[in-house]
């Protein structure tokens, strides 16, 4: 089976963790849009979506699904995004489609967290992948002298404004053993808006595509 393949089918599988008359908290990426197409299929079952991000907002809105604002919704009972990679703790990094801060804020409505990802976003440590760190452009000099100290290169993604305005600096070269630690350390540094380490706010239940079909983790 193709990657796209194993995206399509965790899309699919992730179908059965909607509750029935809710609003869904929706990621963003690949994988998610592939949600979102089977989420249009069942869309007279549900209340409508929250979005974390422009691109999935245009394309719930194309298939007629209502979208609300994150201000107008308390909570969500599940959350279903996608990751760059996802440790056997529920541990991810996101943020690869420079989405973060927004896909933090909806995962922090929602009860439960459903990771779906196809099997080679399942790393024993986080840091393969360079961890996207969203920054106040004022301070991207300062945040990305002191990603340095930690251990890692920094590298500005060029080209790349977010949906709130600001720059995503890419850090590759960290071997991220304490997620938890590094997202609280690194947050709260001037001029972080959100670093791309879900480790509070890890995923719940994992839906892993692989060639012998969908494997579920429970974190
Ligand atoms: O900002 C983007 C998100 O964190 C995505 O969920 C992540 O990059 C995974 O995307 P994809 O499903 O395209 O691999």
């Amino acid at each position: 089976m193709t990657q796209d393949e194993l995206k399509a089918l965790v899309g699919r599988a992730a179908i059965d963790h909607v509750v029935p008359g809710s609003i869904v908290g929706v990621g963003t990426g690949s994988t998610v849009n592939c949600f979102i197409d089977e989420l249009a299929k069942i869309k007279d079952r549900i209340a409508g979506a929250v979005s974390s991000s422009v691109k999935s907002t245009e394309r719930l809105v194309a298939h007629g699904i209502p979208v609300f604002d994150a201000n107008e919704v308390e909570s969500v009972p599940v959350y279903i995004d996608g990751a760059d990679e996802i440790d056997h703790r529920g541990h991810m990094i996101k943020g690869g489609g420079a989405a973060l801060t927004r896909e933090k804020i909806v995962a922090d409505l929602a009860q439960r967290f459903v990771c779906i990802a196809d099997a080679s976003k399942l790393v024993d440590t986080l840091g393969a992948f360079p961890l996207p760190v969203e920054v106040i452009p004022m301070a991207r000099a300062q945040v990305m002298r002191r990603l340095a100290a930690l251990g890692g290169t920094p590298r500005l993604r060029e080209g790349v404004i977010t949906d709130n305005g600001n720059l995503i600096v890419d850090v590759s070269g960290l071997r991220i053993t304490e997620p938890l630690a590094m997202e609280a350390d690194i947050n709260q540094w001037p001029g972080v808006v959100t670093v791309g380490i879900f480790a509070r706010h890890r995923a719940s239940l994992c839906l892993l595509g692989t060639p012998e079909g969908v494997r579920q983790l429970n974190f």
